[in-house]
């Protein structure tokens, strides 16, 4: 299983370090432009080899896709983060002509290669993709809705004083600070309705801080996060390379379901060795339909600028 990550930047090099962790992969390749970064991250990794116990090779390129040619996976984080006080759309600008040239360039020298999707906007960035490439659909991912699930669990722990483990919940529709959907009705703690523990206004809160995880962060860091992106998309090359047939909220390219079409937004997916083997529909409140028509709505809107 060879996996390619193009930018080894902050939440490249966090990815290829969890998915090189969880020891499935024969061999990750790091991309960026700049030169020696890559070279220099694959090395830094490779040296925590014997101490974490893996044996996925980790190699760096600066520019030569040759080095990806024959990827099953590719996971595209090149471009820029945030900074505070930034939207995510605001990165279009200088993001867009990124992610068209890296996904051609992937696709060029891995013509079955899965494209998992991270650089931001990432659902206006994932439908780019689709427009660039051409590949069918199940084989381009959105990474999102997994790391805004992640969060959103770490936020129900937090409200029950439950420990993680004991937790479950999702996050479907954009991945933008108004458009994602937390689906808090659907929130468990060991199979009981979360709301049976907590008040409508604290799950309301906990909506609320979720939806602004990212934003959170980039204030505190001043730039955005990469540890729990990093290992959200590992999470999902995992489920692709092992076959797991998983099921996580990832942007794709909807022709109907959820009454949308023509635009890529966080959804439940089953994944699997084919990428996206199935688009999950499940039964949502009126509310809940009508958030997640707003969120398109949003992310529409921003696919007009591409
Ligand atoms: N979808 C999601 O859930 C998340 C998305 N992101 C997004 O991921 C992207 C990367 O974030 P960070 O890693 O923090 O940024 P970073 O600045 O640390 O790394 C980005 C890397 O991309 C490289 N790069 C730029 N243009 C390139 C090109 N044409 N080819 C190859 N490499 C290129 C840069 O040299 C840099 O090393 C941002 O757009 C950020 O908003 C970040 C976290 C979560
Ligand atoms: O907040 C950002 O800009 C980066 C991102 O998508 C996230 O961490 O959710």
């Amino acid at each position: 299983m060879k996996v390619t990550v193009v930018g080894a930047g902050a939440v490249g090099a966090s990815c290829a370090e969890y998915i090189a962790i969880k020891d499935f992969a024969s061999e990750v390749v790091l991309l960026d432009i700049k030169e020696g970064y890559a070279e220099g991250k694959a090395m830094d990794l490779m040296q925590t080899a014997s101490l974490n116990g893996f044996d996925t090779k980790i190699t760096g390129s600066t520019s030569d896709y040759s080095k990806t040619a024959g990827s099953d996976i590719a996971v595209i984080t090149s471009g820029i983060p945030r900074k505070p006080g930034m939207t995510r759309e605001e990165l279009i600008g200088i993001n867009a002509g990124i992610v068209k040239s890296v996904a051609a360039s992937l696709v060029e020298h891995s013509p079955n290669v899965i494209l998992i999707v991270v650089s931001n906007p990432m659902d206006t960035m994932t439908y780019l993709a689709h427009k660039v490439t051409g590949l069918p659909k199940n084989r381009i991912i959105g990474m999102g809705g997994a790391l805004d699930s992640a969060r959103f669990k770490y936020r129900l722990a937090e409200a029950l004083e439950a420990p993680i483990s004991d937790v479950d919940g999702m996050v479907i529709g954009g991945h933008s600070d108004k458009g994602m959907v937390p689906l808090t009705r659907l929130a468990t703690r060991n199979s009981v309705p979360a709301s049976e523990f907590l008040s409508e206004e604290r799950l309301q809160q906990v909506l609320e801080d979720t939806k602004v995880g990212g934003a959170t962060l980039t204030k505190l860091l001043g730039t955005s996060a990469w540890y729990a992106p990093g290992a959200a998309v590992s999470g999902l090359v995992q489920a692709i390379a092992c076959d797991q047939k998983k099921i996580f909220p990832c942007s794709t390219l909807l022709d109907g379901e959820y009454g949308l079409s023509d635009l890529c937004i966080g959804v439940p997916v089953v994944l699997g060795r084919n990428g996206i083997e199935k688009i999950v529909e499940i039964n949502l409140s009126d509310a809940e339909k009508a958030h997640l028509e707003e969120s398109a709505a949003g992310v529409k809107k921003t696919n007009s600028l591409i």
